[in-house]
């Protein structure tokens, strides 16, 4: 420091000096040459100093720097196959603003890809299964490697309801030898990537935005998952995957909407949803006929009827009333506005995996090519996974207490108009036929098979409740 300050002051002595004779201006060109050597000692070091910080940045920053010039990469290489599909990209992403931190690529990704890809059996599919980390997901990817299938999964593990639940389904996958990538479907550079590492027979599309009354507070979060999630799946699988795999994905019982006729079957109208929710999962039926049509996908779809079990999503009523009839807290109960029991076709889990593999099964081949040309028609089919029996939620709540060993604080109240529908009930006709779906769980049974799971999951005092139960079920034969 002192040197530089001595310098300075030279230099200011020098200017000062400036208006004197020959002997002033030889001071005042010592002092500027002195200056000089000194600027440049300091800039030498400046420099030095800024060089060792952005090594110091680019170390810690290593792995999202890495994974962003990928992305750019990625971009650069899509814009060169065709503008459009760029554009359409980039405002995926920005309708969701988060892929870009994605960390993927790269020979040891790739290898992991391939692995958890390569099914174990003779005629073994190889399945990506988006949505894995998920309930239905985490189920349909434990029962495919369970018989022999490869399975990739991906999941943007958002926090729609609890995260750590998603990284528990991701932990037990992956001790049965199922990846589950932190990816987004909107994120098509990765999708192609996936599709570039492995060979995929079969996608099983299950990622989405779920909730009926949840459309009302986030309505794009809706669109952004189901309808350009959707597409973003289908673009690549049409134009990116060689060969083309065949899709299942989840589409829903709410597509019924305001449909009273019952049993619900594939032929009733469902042009009348009743919750945004709803309506992104009839337009997701109508977006798949198109890709079908000009793309020749297979595409089936599948309408889930209020699936429940083990391992479930705690937004769903029969998983937050257990949780707020052990915490002592009330829960509210609808009914419709003419004093009627709501009403659900509740169907297992186990029941609805069945479907979910006998629909991959029997899917049939798609018949394009990612340079456009179709050889002929690909299957496109709809089908209802219900349990054929719907049971009043005030009956679901009577099994919960039971088996939790106590009562419920009970609110009833008039259904709100949030999307909500009185009653569903599946006719699963179509499903028996095509691939013998027969489903066997009785809600009571299924429940008990919850309890068990939650219990255990939540380390809830088990002796608590097994007394409880027993003072509930002494109590109901006394009255
Ligand atoms: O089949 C589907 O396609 C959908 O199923 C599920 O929707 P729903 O059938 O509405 O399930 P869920 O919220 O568990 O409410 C169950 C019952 O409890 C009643 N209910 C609910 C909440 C409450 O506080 N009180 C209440 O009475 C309520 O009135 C209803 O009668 C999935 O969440 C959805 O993602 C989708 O997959």
């Amino acid at each position: 420091m002192m040197p530089h300050s001595g310098v300075v002051d030279a230099a200011a002595k020098g200017v000062k000096l400036g208006g004197g004779g020959g002997g002033a201006l030889m001071v005042r060109r010592v002092a500027s040459g002195k200056l000089l050597s000194a600027s440049s000692h300091l800039l030498f070091r400046a420099t030095i100093l800024a060089t060792l910080c952005l090594v110091c940045l680019f170390t810690v920053h290593y792995p999202s720097l890495l994974s962003h010039s990928f992305h750019l990469s990625s971009a650069a290489a899509a814009a060169a196959n065709g503008k459009h599909r760029a554009a359409s990209r980039s405002s995926h992403r920005s309708l969701l603003g988060s892929s870009a931190a994605v960390a993927y690529g790269g020979a040891a990704w790739e290898k992991e890809v391939r692995r958890s890809a390569a099914p174990r059996r003779d005629g073994g599919l190889s399945v990506l299964v988006t949505g894995a980390a998920g309930f239905v997901g985490a189920h349909c990817s434990l029962a495919l490697r369970a018989r022999g299938d490869g399975v990739v999964g991906l999941d943007n593990f958002n926090s729609y309801y609890d995260p750590s639940l998603k990284r528990a389904r991701q932990r037990l996958l992956a001790s049965r030898g199922v990846a589950v990538l932190d990816a987004d479907i909107n994120d098509a550079a990765l999708l192609e990537r996936l599709f570039d590492a492995a060979r995929f027979t079969h996608v099983l599309h299950l990622a989405a935005q779920a909730g009926v009354r949840y459309a009302m507070r986030a309505p794009q979060t809706y669109v952004a998952s189901n309808v350009a999630g959707l597409v973003s799946v289908f673009e690549v699988a049409a134009k990116h995957a060689d060969p083309q795999p065949a899709i299942v994905w989840a589409s829903s019982s709410s597509v019924y909407g305001l449909n009273t006729d019952a049993p619900f079957s594939e032929e009733h109208r469902t042009d009348r949803p009743a919750s945004l929710y709803a309506a992104t999962k009839k337009a997701g039926e109508a977006i798949a006929h198109a890709y079908n049509h000009i793309y020749g996908l297979s595409i089936t779809g599948l309408r889930f009827f209020t699936v429940y079990g083990p391992w479930g999503r705690p937004d769903m009523a029969y998983f937050s009333f257990a949780r707020s009839i052990v915490a002592g807290e009330p829960i509210t109960l609808f009914r419709t506005a003419d004093g009627a029991d709501a009403r659900r076709d509740f169907t297992y889990i186990d029941d609805v995996v069945k479907g979910c593999l006998g629909a991959l099964d029997t899917a049939g081949e798609s018949t394009g090519t990612k340079s456009g040309k179709k050889r002929g028609p690909a299957p496109l089919r709809v089908y209802n996974l219900g349990n054929t029996s719907p049971v009043p939620v005030t009956r679901m709540v009577a099994i919960l207490e039971k088996l939790l060993g106590r009562k419920a604080n009970k609110r009833v109240v008039t259904m709100p108009s949030n999307g909500d529908v009185p009653f569903t009930h599946a006719n699963v006709s179509h499903a028996a036929r095509d691939f013998g779906y027969r489903p066997a769980t009785p809600l009571d049974a299924g429940l008990r098979r919850f309890v068990d799971w939650f219990v255990h999951y939540y380390k809830l005092d088990t002796a608590k409740i097994a007394k409880g139960k027993r003072k509930s079920m002494a109590m109901s034969a006394a009255s």
